[in-house]
């Protein structure tokens, strides 16, 4: 048997949009929940989230109850941290802080087996089901798919050479740091910031690419859209579930 077809890559290389959900609760029941709702994907963080390896693993066999595609973020474009969340079973990665076109073919070459790339080979790992897919090693690189984050106004300038590397399948936009990085920390709704958004999304288009981005409410997730993003995610578990208590103590007058 082969590694199991990447719907999310395939719908991403056709333009599709894709409605995601960013998951940083760390919990394999809110995992398990989400993954029956009828989100596209879900992306586990294990850069801002308490996620080491063995618990991301645990997430990923829970939110396979569902249908959403998962995603992981690495902490940082290093090849250890991504081979070991390949491992795992994710299929999609979502490489953070990635500046230039030498960074971006690193985190490509990292997902990727030789001759194509760099990644270890083990055995059994849950990525093969544990050994019992014969053709797992020969059919693995294809069904990567590698996204690279922007999240600097040095990474923008970069904006074309990073699309114009082989393997890069999407580029995502990291509105935090982005913001901060363009001098309004804490605020991406500054209008300067929601313009360079607008502009990124056309120019990662323009190179045939599909943006992606992360959005903290639905009317965030709905403009980004008409930008152009094709792959949102509209919100974050743990901010949704805080959200909701902040309304309810607000709904019983304790605000
Ligand atoms: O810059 C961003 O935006 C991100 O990279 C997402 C953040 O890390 C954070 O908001 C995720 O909870």
């Amino acid at each position: 048997m082969p590694a199991p077809r990447n719907l999310f890559k395939q719908r991403l290389l056709a333009g599709e949009t894709q409605l995601g959900l960013w998951m940083s609760l760390a919990s394999p029941v809110a995992a398990e929940a989400l993954s029956l709702l009828d989100f596209d994907w879900l992306l586990f963080d294990t850069e801002h989230a308490p996620v080491e390896i063995a618990q991301l693993q645990a997430l990923l066999q829970a939110a396979a109850a569902g249908t959403p595609h998962c995603a992981a973020r690495p902490a940082w474009n290093d090849k250890v941290l991504i081979k070991r969340i390949l491992d795992v079973g994710a299929q999609t990665l979502l490489v953070p802080f990635v500046q230039t076109a030498e960074e971006a073919a690193a985190a490509v070459a990292a997902t990727r087996y030789p001759p194509d790339g760099i990644r270890g080979v083990a055995g059994g790992t849950r990525a093969s089901r544990y050994g019992t897919e014969p053709d797992y090693l020969t059919t693995a690189n294809r069904e990567i798919c590698t996204i690279v984050q922007i999240e600097t106004r040095a990474a923008l300038d970069q904006i074309e050479a990073i699309c114009a590397v082989d393997g890069v399948d999407g580029i995502f936009i990291g509105p935090s740091d982005l913001s901060a990085s363009l001098g309004h920390l804490g605020n991406p709704s500054a209008p300067q910031v929601q313009e360079q958004l607008r502009l990124a999304a056309d120019r990662v288009i323009a190179c045939g690419k599909s943006p992606g981005i992360l959005a903290t409410t639905a009317a965030d997730a709905k403009r980004y859209r008409e930008m152009g993003y094709l792959f949102i995610a509209c919100g974050v578990d743990l901010g949704l579930l805080s959200g909701a208590a902040r309304g309810l103590l607000a709904e019983m007058g304790k605000a």
